[in-house]
């Protein structure tokens, strides 16, 4: 069976590029010849050669071998990851060498053996085939970090203790060092955890995220440190792990907090060791990726022995940020709202919107508790249901909330939750859906990790259905 390969053939002897192409035509798909290395330039333009067969020598007499090393020069200058065999003359294996150390990947003696040219050539194609698709993949990588990094939000903030924040985030950027983000949900930490791959000398390379609430503890080694074909039960194939995925660029541990102790020791010791065993393999693979975490888990519970590790929380918070709840950072709450009114206003087809004074000082005096994310839904819900270009305080439907101040609730306060579901909304099962989901999140303080465990959904699900209900 013929082996899959472009080859070309150079040579300005007949007799040799007619021997060469009836032989290697019979061991790979496909075989071009050229008598002239001037056509050498056209020919790479029109194909993609997986091995090049270059003669040194070119017209009568000729044996320095220094045309070789010219058209050699040529084709590395045009396809740096060409892979040229020379054809030298018998013995000029000096002269070979010189080749090799110039680019060359081999090269064959002529009067040839055939064996040794199949055997030589087709060690050649292989070669070829895995360097394109190296460059294929680092072509895909650079497309897919150009993509992560498409994500860049705005940070919009006048607030002094943002501006402190701020100047954390803009100092400790550019270092390698791991960056803790603490703060309630909804407080801008992946933001934050964006901006500082951006900034960062990674900032061109991959942004990947793992949400550490919503992987389940089966799955954990399978999705951050990948697996081979076969290492379990519906391991079809290898498959890599986030932190591979990351190489080179910024890893995000989302809701770190919510790790079991026994899976807060698997991830120490690979951030510890800075190396990775896929499921199945048996050769650990380092890596170079830069860590960032965040968690909504207050600081006084990640410093409980009984929750959280020691030695892990030291080694995530050489750099630590506190992000401040919306409600502490009053300045905040017009700029980001009216940040909001535009962009929905734009999304939404309507005509420029504004908000009159009673608006933002029922903002102003809400509590927040779902922080930015419930700022931006409610100016969203706002724009959609608004019937004049001027929104009001009616129109931000937050009088029904609870305003009263009060820290997030690590647990579900027990009880007094308020009415069945079913006493308002009848039988609508959407309706139901959406007020449980509020019930929920208003329970639990935006929570989104309790929330999501109290309505049996993992966090991405709750997230889906709060988009879908304009929380
Ligand atoms: N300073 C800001 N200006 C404008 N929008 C912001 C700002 N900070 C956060 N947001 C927006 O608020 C929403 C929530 O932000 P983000 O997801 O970063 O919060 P989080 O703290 O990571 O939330 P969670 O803990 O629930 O994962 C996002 O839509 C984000 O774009």
């Amino acid at each position: 069976m013929k082996q899959p390969g472009r080859i070309l053939l150079v040579d300005d002897e007949e007799d040799i590029l007619v021997a060469g192409k009836l032989l290697l035509k019979r061991h790979f798909e496909d075989v071009e010849i050229c008598n002239r290395p001037e056509n050498i330039p056209k020919l790479l333009g029109d194909f993609d050669f997986d091995a090049i067969l270059l003669d040194m020598n070119f017209g009568p007499g000729e044996s320095s071998g220094q045309q070789g090393y010219l058209w050699l020069e040529k084709i590395l200058s045009i396809e740096p990851q060409a892979v040229v065999i020379m054809i030298t003359a018998h013995g000029g294996v000096d002269v070979a060498v010189d080749a090799m150390k110039r680019g060359a990947t081999d090269f064959i003696s002529k009067p040839w053996q055939n064996d040794k040219v199949v055997s030589t050539v087709s060690t050649a194609v292989k070669l070829g085939r895995s360097r394109t698709e190296a460059s294929a993949l680092r072509h895909t990588n650079k497309c897919l970090a150009q993509l992560s990094n498409q994500h860049a939000q705005p940070i919009i903030s006048q607030s002094a203790k943002m501006k402190d924040v701020l100047s954390v985030v803009q100092r400790s950027a550019p270092t390698d060092a791991n960056v803790l983000i603490l703060g309630e949900n909804g407080t801008g930490k992946e933001v934050i955890a964006r901006a500082i791959h951006s900034q960062s000398q990674r900032g061109e390379q991959v942004f990947i995220t793992v949400d550490l609430g919503a992987v389940s503890e089966s799955l954990f080694e399978s999705e951050l440190f990948g697996h081979k074909k076969g290492a379990f039960t519906g391991a079809n194939e290898d498959r890599i792990g986030r932190i591979q995925a990351a190489e080179g660029g910024t890893l995000f541990l989302d809701e770190v907090g919510n790790l079991p102790l026994h899976l807060q020791a698997k991830l120490l010791a690979v951030l510890a060791q800075r190396e990775i065993t896929p499921l199945g393999a048996n050769k650990p693979v380092p890596f170079n990726v830069r860590i960032v975490a965040a968690t909504n888990t207050p600081k006084q519970t990640l410093l409980d022995d009984n929750l959280f590790r020691r030695d892990l929380l030291y080694r995530l918070n050489t750099v630590e940020v506190t992000l401040p709840p919306l409600r502490e950072r009053e300045e905040d709450i017009a700029i980001i709202a009216e940040h909001y009114l535009a962009y929905y206003s734009r999304k939404y087809h309507k005509s420029e919107l504004s908000l009159d004074a009673g608006a933002i000082e029922v903002m102003r005096r809400y509590q927040w508790p779902g922080n930015i994310r419930e700022l931006q839904h409610v100016v969203e819900r706002a724009v959609i249901l608004c019937q004049s270009s001027v929104l009001t305080s009616a129109d931000l439907q937050l009088a029904a909330h609870d305003q009263t101040v009060s820290p997030p609730a690590e647990k579900a306060p027990s009880a007094s939750v308020g009415k069945e579901p079913t006493d308002d909304v009848g039988f609508n099962l959407e309706d139901i859906e959406k007020q449980t989901i509020a019930r929920a999140l208003k329970t639990y303080r935006y929570n989104i990790s309790h929330a999501a465990k109290a309505l049996g959904l993992t966090r991405a699900a709750l997230y889906r259905r709060m988009e879908k209900y304009g929380f």
